[in-house]
């Protein structure tokens, strides 16, 4: 079995590369794509610890890719994606109370998306021009993919994209940084509904596979495994920056959760080798899935709007790979659990639980407390994602292994959260500013399949 080759979650598609995989998103099944092997690569931790990061993304990703890209354009697209960052570390880690700090918000949108996003917009590209053909990307939101992701190909030849998100539920900021880009190749879809009701949508229109092929449907969300990939990297990197600094021989990561994308990419690179004794799961009030990991119970409540917004999900896509392994891959399993899941809103688990993660709730009133304790103890702001991660990391606290917390976006992103913990709006930055007065292109849409397929067949 070979990392390079791509199995369904629900045992339903034959095995494809990585380029089908990239270009199928959603497995034509409904499932979702996973390497038919994870490789082990503990004997390459020494010579990994050296490496820049974008040398470090190609040997973390290659075994994945196999030879559906050849190596030197393999290597030129990383090197492209990451000198997009503000900074060559592209992942600054700093330390930060009792705490490291990876610092993922350095990328064109500020938010640890365009680690991703900016890598995936070229693997497009470069499968594009291989294949010829065109692409319509749809995509679903609850703040920063959108962006990240338009980002990612805004102006690219042969693609459109169409982005949905939950009217009135990101941040102001958030919603220019999508409706302000002016390439006629980005479509701004504000929903009546949550982030929720889009991603079911996202779903619905590429389990549609008529539509999905007549229409050439590409995905961005974290469906598409190299948004998984991508993200594994900063595992790896950021556990070999904190190891250099403190001489620990493992360390523990916490993973700010909504779509459970993030902190998959890092149960990879567990399962790979990297030295994380455990990842901390933390959400906010829409806790699906911090109490999954404390009882065994998945079951969906109603989405509450709270001070990070782009964790307000309910329904977190990517639980299904977990689940996969969590049943040792059996693909008879998931699709019957994920059946239950929509027929009852809830599974249980009951097989004693996953020794590798803890999980925790950080609220409202604690993203307020931590944002306002860390700047003034340290003058560093949190933004309200990473406050959340921030709050619960400190329950583990107090083992030799030092805990690493994702910094997922930049807290300029969230001034109305900053301005309620700080008195007032201390995070700016030039980029976001400068968005303020340009004119802004959306559409308001019922978060309906009909409705978007028709959209989108009304603009291509
Ligand atoms: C700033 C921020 N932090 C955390 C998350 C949660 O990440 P994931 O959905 O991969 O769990 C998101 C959204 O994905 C986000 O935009
Ligand atoms: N928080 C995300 C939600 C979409 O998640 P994805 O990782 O599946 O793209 C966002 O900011 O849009």
């Amino acid at each position: 079995m070979s990392a390079s080759e791509y199995v369904s979650t629900r045992g339903g598609v034959a095995r494809v590369n990585f380029a089908d995989a990239v270009m199928m998103g959603l497995a034509d099944d409904g499932g979702l794509l996973l390497p038919a092997a994870i490789p082990d690569m503990r004997a390459q931790l020494a010579s990994w610890r050296s490496l820049s990061y974008s040398d470090l993304a190609y040997a973390v990703m290659s075994p994945f890719v196999g030879d559906a890209i050849p190596a030197a354009a393999l290597k030129d697209i990383i090197c492209r994606s990451y000198a997009t960052f503000a900074t060559p570390a592209v992942v600054p880690v700093r330390r930060c109370g009792r705490v490291h700090i990876a610092e993922l918000f350095h990328g064109p949108t500020l938010a640890f998306k365009d680690v991703a996003l900016q890598f995936l917009g070229n693997v497009f590209e470069h499968l594009l021009t291989q294949r010829g053909g065109k692409l319509n990307i749809l995509g679903a939101t609850s703040g920063d993919t959108g962006s990240a992701a338009i980002h990612g190909v805004r102006g690219k030849a042969g693609v459109d994209i169409f982005i949905m998100f939950p009217d009135g539920r990101v941040s102001p900021l958030q919603e220019r940084q999508m409706t302000t880009v002016p390439d006629a190749n980005v479509h701004c879809i504000a929903i009546k509904g949550t982030f929720d009701d889009g991603q079911r949508v996202l779903k619905e229109v590429f389990n549609d596979l008529g539509f999905k092929r007549d229409y050439q449907l590409g995905a961005v969300n974290s469906v598409n495994w190299a948004r998984v990939l991508a993200q594994v990297v900063y595992y790896f990197w950021s556990a070999f920056r904190v190891q250099e600094a403190t001489g620990a021989a493992t360390v523990q990561v916490s993973v700010p959760t909504g779509n459970f994308g993030d902190i998959f990419a890092g149960y990879i690179a567990v399962r790979m080798g990297a030295p994380i004794r455990r990842l901390v799961l933390a959400t906010n009030e829409n806790d699906i899935l911090s109490r999954f990991f404390r009882s065994g119970e998945y079951s969906q409540g109603a989405v509450c709007p709270t001070l990070s917004p782009s964790m307000d999900i309910q329904v977190a896509s990517n639980f299904e790979r977990y689940l996969y392994y969590r049943v040792g891959e059996n693909s008879d399993r998931v699709r019957e659990l994920m059946a239950a899941f929509a027929r009852d809103k809830k599974i249980v688990i009951t097989d004693g639980g996953d020794s590798l993660f803890a999980a925790g709730r950080g609220d409202t009133a604690m993203t307020i407390e931590t944002i306002r304790r860390y700047y003034a103890a340290e003058k560093y702001i949190l933004d309200p994602h990473t406050a959340v991660g921030v709050a619960v990391a400190e329950q583990y606290l107090g083992d030799d292994a030092p805990m690493i917390c994702l910094a997922t976006a930049h807290p300029a992103k969230f001034s109305a959260a900053i301005e309620q913990a700080l008195g007032s709006d201390l995070a700016k930055h030039p980029a976001l500013e400068a968005l303020k007065d340009l004119p802004v292109r959306r559409v308001l849409l019922e978060p309906d399949k009909r409705v978007i397929e028709d959209y989108v067949k009304a603009t291509v």
